[in-house]
């Protein structure tokens, strides 16, 4: 099988899309798909995949791969990414456009430069879920869990858990730099208490509006960046009032920045850029 495939990032966050309105893929090869294309050895190398689709209920559908061959419900960057490659493709003709996941379906705005090429793409996600079971979280459902004590090999960090359509567990730390990422992050994604596996995430919150962070992905590991958990981040921040509920907070993410504001009417909005690496053909 040839693929043709382009390769976009958003902050280092790193994709394989395949513009499902040219190309038709086997649903039984879309998992072993995505391992082989994001193999940094025999493959593209990334952080998975990202299909690019016909949607019934939007403007165009995305669904996204981890490098691992695991299917997730919702990807922030990728998110941004897809805006921009639908717009400057044409599959969309209008500046402001919606967009399906597996989670939910958002509202993209592009911005474009003097060259008519993307350079900023505001989504709104919509409202974050905090019902534990919603999350999934085992525990008594109906409850939220906010600072919660969590013990994980020799530790008890404090959590508070939240979805944007996809499981997040974030917890704060006093210096990013000491984040018990790579020795905790595996732990946790794969913990019995999140029985569908969660992205970790340790936050520095720095004031009232700039917060480092750092993310361990379900499926992927560490990467540079991750939209859905900068959304969830800034949640979590407010939750434990860290932050104001209302303002832009600007998130350090490994990949560069993001802006993110959960406003009154409980819709998270997120900016930042997204860029085209490079396209070619998949061996498949
Ligand atoms: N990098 C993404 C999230 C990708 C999916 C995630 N690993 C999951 O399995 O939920 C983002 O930018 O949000």
């Amino acid at each position: 099988m040839k693929i043709p495939f382009t390769k976009m990032h958003g902050l280092g966050n790193n994709y394989i899309y395949i513009d499902l309105f040219q190309t038709e893929l086997p649903e039984n090869r879309l998992s072993e798909l995505a391992i082989n294309m994001s193999n940094q050895n025999t493959g593209i190398g990334s952080d998975g995949m990202i299909l690019i689709h016909p949607a019934e209920k939007a403007d165009v559908g995305m669904r996204i791969f981890n490098k691992d061959g695991s299917e997730g419900m919702n990807c922030g960057n990728g998110l941004r990414c897809t805006a921009k490659y639908a717009y400057e493709t044409g599959i969309v003709d209008k500046k402001e456009f919606t967009i399906q996941t597996k989670a939910n379906i958002v509202r993209a705005t592009v911005k474009e430069n003097n060259e008519q090429k993307v350079n900023e793409v505001t989504i709104d996600m919509g409202a974050p879920i905090l019902q534990r079971e919603q999350i999934p979280m085992l525990g008594e459902a109906g409850t939220t869990v906010i600072n919660e004590p969590f013990k994980v090999a020799d530790k008890t960090l404090h959590v508070t858990a939240v979805s944007m359509g996809n499981p997040h567990v974030i917890t704060m730390v006093d210096a990013i730099d000491d984040a018990p990422l790579t020795t905790l992050g595996p732990v946790i994604e794969k913990d019995e208490r999140f029985p569908e596996g969660v992205n970790t995430e340790f936050i520095e919150v720095v004031s009232d509006e700039e917060i480092h962070f750092r993310v361990w992905e379900r499926g992927s590991g560490v990467t540079e960046a991750c939209g859905t958990g900068a959304c969830a981040a800034v949640v979590a921040a407010t939750l434990n009032k860290k932050v104001t509920k209302g303002k832009k907070i600007v998130v350090h993410l490994a990949g560069g920045d993001l802006i993110i504001e959960w406003r009154e009417d409980d819709h998270i909005w997120m900016t930042g850029g997204a860029e085209i690496i490079a396209s070619g053909i998949f061996y498949a």
